[in-house]
């Protein structure tokens, strides 16, 4: 398994474009089975679970045609039933998150759809339960194999309802929307995900005929098609890349200017590194984040210790809660991390305290971390990446380090980030995949 053999120290400079969304791309590269016209797809990022999403879809039938790294045209006019139902859909599927979303518009165009027990990062139970109910909501029957962790669902006709979920999951909002599409009649979905990456998704599926409205909103309304259309759809810059690269500024006393950075939809990301007193220029859709010796933690209004803690949209999203507490590590001052929505995403941080932070884990879901305001450099180390956010995480880490890192397991970070390496070698970075 390949290495990332990190040496620490070195200022940055420059500028860095973010990738597409990843978590954008599954949702979107799954709607293109809605229909069997031709979806161009523009600014699809190069990383695995992406690429895995998009072989799946080959493997199911559709023609896939890579116009070039990051621009690919989609057919599926002769999807193969069959293959879904397979050993090698469920073995394959089970290795990323995104092939859930395969489900929602099985089931809208073909009214049977399999889920196998799906992959992405092992950071707590991630149960599929919004997904299935709201499914069974719009009048789908399923069978769970518990012998093969797989899901088989059929319908005779999708009937709109109106369901009020009980968590706004994302990928689960993404699966009922793609099926409703196709439901006879009214669907009202209460306390839908709103993410940029939902918005995305639906006013796609509006260019290709669908009728929904609320979107950006938790309260979707989704009047039945029976038909949509090909459509051209661009993806938006990675949120979390975008807020990956103003940390990894921060913590290496770098400046860098984050190319169209797709400002207009990052809702409160900005203020949260704001937060952490790390100054940032908005320049049309740029941020430059200027080299900075030191950066120090805001309190409340009246002196108490900051928290920064996930909810969903608008909300600050989870996925970027890592790099906060990496950060935050180089900090004047202290802040509590409190990761709510998922039971395993911090337990990275033993690294961290081998490198020298100063971390308090309370329990699997806070820390506290008391900054070292620069009074003494990380130091490298040998570490594993747990997840894909914990590796981008100890990458930064490394990177502000005082002497050469390891961090071993580098799948995890190549599952999100495209080029990570040769992007922040052209920064000057000194990072060797070995
Ligand atoms: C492929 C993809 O798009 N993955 C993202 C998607 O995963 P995914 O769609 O799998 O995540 P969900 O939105 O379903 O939920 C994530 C976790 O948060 C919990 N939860 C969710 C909502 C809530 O109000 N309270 C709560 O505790 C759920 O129980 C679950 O354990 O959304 C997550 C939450 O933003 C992100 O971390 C993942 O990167
Ligand atoms: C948790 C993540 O991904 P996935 O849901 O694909 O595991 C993530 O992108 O941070």
């Amino acid at each position: 398994m390949p290495s990332f053999e990190v040496i620490g120290g070195n200022k940055l400079k420059g500028e860095i474009t973010p990738q597409g969304a990843k978590n954008e791309a599954l949702q979107v590269i799954s709607a293109v089975l809605l229909t069997s016209e031709e979806i161009i797809i523009h600014n699809i990022p190069d990383i695995r679970d992406v690429n895995l999403q998009i072989e799946l879809l080959a493997e199911l039938g559709v023609k896939v045609n890579r116009i070039n790294r990051h621009t690919c045209s989609f057919k599926a006019d002769n999807v193969d039933l069959e293959y879904f139902a397979s050993e090698a859909f469920r073995y394959k599927g089970g290795k990323l998150r995104g092939s859930v979303m395969i489900a929602g518009p099985m089931l809208g165009r073909f009214h049977k759809a399999f889920i196998p027990k799906p992959g992405g990062d092992k950071i707590g139970r991630r149960r599929l339960d919004t997904h299935i109910v709201g499914f069974e909501k719009l009048g789908t029957e399923f069978i769970y194999h518990s012998e093969s962790s797989f899901f088989e669902l059929k319908t005779e006709q999708l009937k709109g309802t109106y369901m009020l979920l009980d968590e706004p999951s994302v990928t689960g909002t993404a699966n009922i929307v793609m099926a409703a599409v196709f439901a006879e009649g009214t669907t009202t979905i209460y306390n839908a995900a709103c993410e940029p990456y939902i918005q995305q998704l639906c006013k796609m599926l509006v260019r290709m005929g669908a009728n929904i409205n609320g979107i950006g909103s938790n309260l979707l309304t989704i009047e039945g098609v029976e038909i949509l259309h090909g459509t051209t759809h661009t993806m938006l810059p990675d949120m979390i890349e975008v807020g990956s690269f103003i940390g990894l500024a921060a913590m290496t006393q770098s400046e860098i200017r984050i190319k169209n950075a797709g400002l207009k939809d990052l809702g409160i990301i900005p203020e949260k590194f704001a937060q952490l007193g790390i100054q940032m220029e908005f320049q049309n859709d740029d941020i430059l984040v200027p080299a900075q010796d030191s950066y120090e933690i805001s309190t409340y209004l009246d002196g108490g210790i900051l928290t920064i803690y996930d909810n969903p949209w608008p909300g600050f999203t989870p996925d970027l809660l890592s790099i906060v507490l990496v950060v935050a590590t180089q900090a004047v001052g202290s802040v509590l991390i409190h990761q709510k929505m998922f039971e395993s995403r911090l337990f990275f941080t033993d690294k961290l305290i081998d490198m020298g932070a100063q971390i308090i884990l309370c329990d699997p879901h806070r820390a506290t971390v008391i900054g070292l305001g620069r009074k003494h450099q990380l130091r490298g180390i040998t570490m594993t990446s747990p997840d894909i956010r914990a590796g981008q995480a100890l990458l930064i880490a490394a990177l502000s380090a005082q002497g050469k890192s390891t961090i071993q397991n580098i799948e995890q970070i190549d599952r999100g980030y495209q080029y990570i390496e040769q992007r922040l070698n052209a920064l000057g970075a000194d990072i060797t995949r070995i």
